[in-house]
């Protein structure tokens, strides 16, 4: 089975947000988290979604799955203090829905809402094909890599690529990279490519749409606002 496993555990300090966390800002009435978790509940591929979200939010969550009709979500566990451990609070859920059997898990942030039905689908065929799936875009700029001893790496902009979501993985291989790190007393690790990297595990990337960008800051906001109106007026105006 396909699970998506989507974590909304932070609080969005990067946003500023005074009245509600990133994930719960609204445009056109419509939690951002909304537009995400309406990708996965209409792909076809998708089986189930779980979600890890900051737990005095869940009531909220709940009111507004029910209001938009979001039908595939079939569990909400509290997110965790780190990002990776809201992470694994949503793959232990996703264990329990899968009961055992062979799943595909895909981690997507919250606040990533404008994924394509191409970029799930391709995420899906190639854990199948390869057991892992990272979304990437190309490097449209260079990084300056400072190292511990003051001296810079700069690697080549031709070969980097910036690693996005969905990341995709066999649920049984992604939640035992998850225990061993939490076994050797981690939970900082920045993203499921990161940790699976470190674990030695052989990552496939795909490069997927250079509009699935995700709201961290306030001009991230501005350009989903924009890209929003853009897509409404096609809808409207045929463009
Ligand atoms: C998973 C991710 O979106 C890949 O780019 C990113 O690492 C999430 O970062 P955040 O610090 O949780 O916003």
């Amino acid at each position: 089975m396909n699970i998506a496993a989507i974590f909304a555990g932070g609080s969005g300090v990067r946003m500023h947000t005074k009245s509600r966390p990133k994930q719960f800002l609204e445009l056109n009435g419509k939690p951002i988290i909304i537009y995400t978790l309406e990708l996965f509940d209409n792909h076809p591929e998708v089986d189930a979604i779980v979600v890890a979200c900051i737990e005095a939010w869940i009531p909220f969550l709940k009111k507004m799955i029910r209001k938009f009709e979001i039908n595939k979500v079939v569990g909400i566990v509290p997110g965790g203090t780190t990002g990776q451990d809201s992470i694994f609070n949503a793959l232990v859920e996703a264990e329990r829905v899968a009961g055992g059997k062979e799943a595909t898990v895909m981690i997507h942030d919250g606040v990533r809402p404008l994924i394509t039905e191409q970029t799930i689908s391709d995420n899906i065929k190639t854990v199948k094909e390869f057991g892992s799936c990272i979304t990437c875009v190309p490097a449209t700029e260079t990084f300056v890599v400072e190292q511990g001893d003051g001296s810079l790496e700069i690697p080549e902009r031709a070969n980097s690529l910036i690693a996005r979501a969905p990341q995709s993985f066999a649920l049984r291989d992604i939640i035992s990279a998850h225990r061993r790190a939490i076994d050797e007393g981690r939970h900082d690790f920045i993203d499921s490519c990161t940790m699976m990297s470190h674990y030695g595990y052989q990552l496939k990337t795909i490069i997927g749409p250079m509009e699935n960008i995700k709201i961290t800051t306030p001009t991230d906001f501005f350009v989903l606002r924009a890209m929003v109106e853009v897509h409404e007026n096609q809808q409207i105006f045929g463009l």
